[in-house]
């Protein structure tokens, strides 16, 4: 299983996920700038966390107009896996690979803070090695993850159990709408979620809640 992680001006969570990948799978991932357009043959395209360009004008507004991100579309579209994490979930929505649209949070403050989340669809290829209805914990740091959706794509996306992740007993952080923390395409080879799993994976981070969605992604499930 080879993987890339993308890499653009702001973003500050890319070493982080590197090392979720790397500990993870045993293979450290390939590292993709920004204005590159001709991708190397992965299986798995992740885009991490941060503050590309600022958060100018929308958080990943900018990011996703750069020339990756024609490749990293036409790679999802042949089914490749795409991942996005928090700033990264941001630039799959800005891109149009992703369905509905992230706010500034509902309390108008950035929040930094552990949540605990539902795994709502446990059918994915992102969450294969957790159980559906499963509780887990994870750290949360941003100030636009206010998801929303029109009420079509709501009840498309409810419908089509395109929710994988949501905000579980009381901790939503920013005011989404169904509780929604995390969302994939219809084809479900692409994942945007606000948390951050690649920061509890192992006993040093207190605890190791996210390394079920690499283990289920980078097809690591222990038998
Ligand atoms: N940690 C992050 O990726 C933050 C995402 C974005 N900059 C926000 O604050 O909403």
């Amino acid at each position: 299983m080879k993987s890339a992680v993308v890499q653009l001006p702001g973003l500050n969570r890319d070493r982080d996920m590197i090392a979720a990948l790397t500990k993870i799978s045993g293979k450290a991932p390939v590292t993709v700038w920004q204005t590159e357009t001709d991708l190397p043959d992965v299986d798995l395209i992740v885009i991490p966390g941060g503050f590309s360009y600022g958060d100018y004008l929308r958080c990943g507004a900018i990011a996703a107009r750069m020339p990756i991100m024609q490749a990293i579309k036409a790679k999802a579209e042949a089914g490749v896996k795409v991942l996005g994490v928090c700033n990264g979930f941001q630039i799959l929505l800005e891109a149009g690979l992703l369905p509905g649209a992230l706010m500034r949070n509902a309390s108008l403050k950035f929040v930094c803070r552990e949540v605990k989340l539902e795994v709502a669809n446990a059918d994915t290829d992102f969450t294969r090695a957790y159980e559906k209805g499963q509780i887990i914990r994870c750290p949360v740091a941003h100030h636009d993850g206010n998801y929303f959706a029109d009420a079509e794509t709501l009840a498309k996306v409810e419908g089509n159990g395109q929710v994988v992740f949501r905000y579980a007993e009381g901790t939503n952080p920013n005011g989404s709408i169904n509780d929604i923390a995390g969302v994939m395409n219809e084809k479900g080879n692409v994942l945007g979620l606000m948390p951050h799993p690649e920061n509890l994976i192992e006993a040093a981070h207190g605890g190791s809640d996210g390394r079920g969605l690499f283990a289920s992604v980078l097809d690591v499930i222990a038998a």
